[in-house]
């Protein structure tokens, strides 16, 4: 096990505080050697953490937590703020079942002041903590430490609510010019505006400089020194977005210098006055392969750090197929437009950007699925064939624009949900188990859930060309699992595979899960008929009518129980009178911690030796 001199004498942040500022950059350096030797056994977010490691140590040998509290945004860089909060002898277990988490969770520390995981919620966070501390005549600072990426969306609702009231919030922006791929919103534009003037430390020893040049002959002097001040900044610097909505803007800040850090930071900490700190730092910070490319060592699975080049081959993935089908699609048909909220690798829209982005056709809108689902529903208005490819649990913030934008007036909008069921190492933030039952809420949605790549292109195709309101075509990460026995008859919106003897029941199933029921059958050695379906919403009229011909039905499927398929079925087959046994298994409680997606399947009793019981 590594040794190391400083790190190992970290078990609070008290500790860090009692350093000498000298040993600042060692420890510093520590950190980053654990974080790339761990993250490449464990997997996870590397690039964004190893750009933080000098503001997280400035962080906590300035404030103190937890009386100052810090939310961090995403929380995908809280690695080092773990690792200086108590956590480091747990680093080893991070995102494994039962170990550390690898956001931020209030159940795990008190050093944790709030739950991250989905974007741009920190300075909402920090300003309801805010305001609980003054309400509560307690002392400290509400800190949010949120990225230039994450800064969208809701972030921009918050930051209309900042008033002079909020003298004890700090925001602290991470500024690193990138989101998963290089920033180029149009905030990114004006943060590059201002990262060109003067920075915090140019404009403090310039104005110094003036005000030093004028005698001080008595406090009537102080007032006009400080209107002097104002002016002189003024002159200096032009106004910036903060300013105007009623920070103290203090940068920019360079992010990997302590020093510099440590006194803006300290500065902040004694103002009585809401404050936002731009810091500019590098993501990647320290490990050569994710300087030179941040966005792939964004979110990693293990790796060889002392490999030169990591080979990124490309995933055999539903994500990927649908990238492919989707650029096929584009091919043949300009009308078709692809939209991403800032995940343009991950979902697999890569390849259609490629190709189309020249035209107009393909658009990153940043983190901002709300606004991705009504500018995708205008451009079906416009006579254009929108696709929005995220993944299901960020999909979950845009439910309002589903309803009112796109469902209301029946508009042809296609959602490539990915994601769709347990995604393991994210954990509770990230599994995708409430995408079923929110879509089957709204009015004149439709869905599908293929279980294999050649599904998934036909529902693609189909969605597109056969559906006119709101369509959404669903499917796991990762790869195919699932191989369709040879005597599956395709019936268009489901497979019916004849039971292995004498029929002893009904199984209907759908989506990835559907290989861990079939697996359970062989397992009990049980003679079920099966549907599987592939278009699951509304539910076809086949599909329950051989419900009602049947005695006993088993419905398993990878989502959360509260408005399942399995209990609008059952609804359904109720009213038609029908008396037959019904087993139903859903996820009861969809919180589902992290480990691998075996072992999520485990948790919640879908893997295929469970499933073999209730069969
Ligand atoms: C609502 C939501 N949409 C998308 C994501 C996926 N996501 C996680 S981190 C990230 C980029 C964040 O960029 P930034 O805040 O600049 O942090 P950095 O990784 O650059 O440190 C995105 C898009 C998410 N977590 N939540
Ligand atoms: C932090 C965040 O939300 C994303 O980085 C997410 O973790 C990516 O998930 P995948 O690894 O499934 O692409
Ligand atoms: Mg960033």
């Amino acid at each position: 096990m590594q040794q190391y001199a400083l790190l190992d004498k970290i078990n609070s942040p008290q500790d860090v505080k009692r350093l000498d500022a000298r040993q600042l950059p060692v420890l510093a350096g520590e950190i980053r050697h654990k974080l790339i030797t761990t993250v490449s056994r464990t997997g996870g977010h590397l690039a964004s953490n190893l750009g933080v490691v000098e503001l997280t140590i400035a962080l906590h040998r300035v404030f103190s937590c937890p009386k100052d509290r810090i939310v961090f945004d995403v929380g995908h860089q809280c690695y080092t703020h773990k690792l200086l909060t108590g956590r480091r002898e747990r680093f080893s277990t991070l995102r494994q079942s039962g170990g550390l988490s690898g956001f931020p969770k209030r159940g795990e520390s008190e050093y944790d002041a709030f739950i991250a995981g989905h974007s741009s919620t920190s300075i909402s966070a920090a300003i309801g903590l805010a305001r609980a501390k003054r309400l509560r005549g307690e002392e400290g600072k509400a800190i949010a430490v949120i990225g230039d990426g994450a800064f969208a969306g809701v972030a921009f609702e918050a930051l209309s609510n900042v008033d002079e009231t909020l003298s004890n919030l700090v925001v602290i922006l991470n500024d690193n010019e990138m989101s998963i791929s290089k920033n180029v919103s149009a905030f990114a534009h004006h943060l590059a505006k201002i990262r060109n003037t003067k920075g915090y430390f140019e404009l403090k020893s310039g104005v110094e400089r003036t005000l030093g040049a004028i005698p001080l002959v008595g406090r009537g002097m102080v007032g006009g020194l400080s209107a002097i001040k104002g002016a002189a900044k003024n002159m200096l610097y032009n106004s910036n977005l903060f300013e105007d909505m009623g920070f103290t803007y203090l940068g920019p800040v360079e992010g990997h210098n302590l020093p510099q850090l440590c006194a803006v930071f300290e500065r902040a900490r004694q103002m009585d006055e809401p404050v936002l700190i731009h810091v500019h730092t590098q993501k990647g910070k320290g490990y050569k392969q994710a300087e030179e490319n941040p966005g792939a060592f964004h979110g990693v699975s293990k790796f060889d750090p002392r490999k030169e080049q990591q080979n990124d081959m490309p995933a055999d993935s539903f994500s990927e197929q649908m990238g492919l089908h989707l650029t096929e699609l584009g091919e043949r048909d300009s009308r078709i437009v692809a939209i991403t909220a800032a995940m343009k690798y991950a979902t697999g829209l890569h390849h259609f950007s490629t190709r189309f982005r020249d035209e107009g056709r393909f658009y990153d809108v940043g983190i901002a699925e709300s606004h991705a689902v009504v500018f995708g529903a205008a451009l079906g208005v416009g006579g254009m064939l929108p696709f929005f490819a995220v993944y299901s649990s960020f999909l979950q913030r845009a439910y309002d624009q589903l309803l009112h934008d796109c469902c209301l007036e029946r508009v042809h909008l296609v959602l490539g949900v990915d994601r769709a069921g347990l995604v393991g190492e994210d954990g509770e933030t990230h599994q995708g188990l409430f995408d079923v039952p929110f879509l089957c809420s709204l009015p004149s949605c439709a869905i599908y859930s293929p279980a294999t790549y050649d599904g998934l292109r036909r529902c693609i195709s189909r969605a597109l060309y056969e559906e006119e309101g709101l369509c959404a075509v669903r499917y796991p990460r990762g790869r195919q699992t699932l191989v369709l026995p040879d005597n599956a008859k395709d019936c268009g919106d489901y497979y019916e595979i004849p039971p292995k003897g004498e029929e002893q029941g009904l199984l209907i199933t759908y989506g990835r899960v559907a290989a861990n029921a079939l697996g359970a059958l062989g397992i009990a050695g049980r003679a079920y008929r099966v549907l599987l379906l592939e278009k699951i919403w509304p539910l076809p009229r086949e599909v329950l009518d051989s419900a009602r011909a049947a005695g006993k039905i088993v419905m398993i499927e990878e989502s959360a129980a509260s408005g399942s398929l399995g209990e609008h079925l059952l609804a359904a087959l109720a009213k038609t009178g029908w008396k037959g046994d019904f087993c139903h298994r859903a996820i009861e409680n969809p919180v589902v911690a992290q480990g691998t997606v075996e072992q999520c399947m485990q948790a919640v009793g879908l893997d295929g030796e469970t499933l073999a019981k209730i069969l």
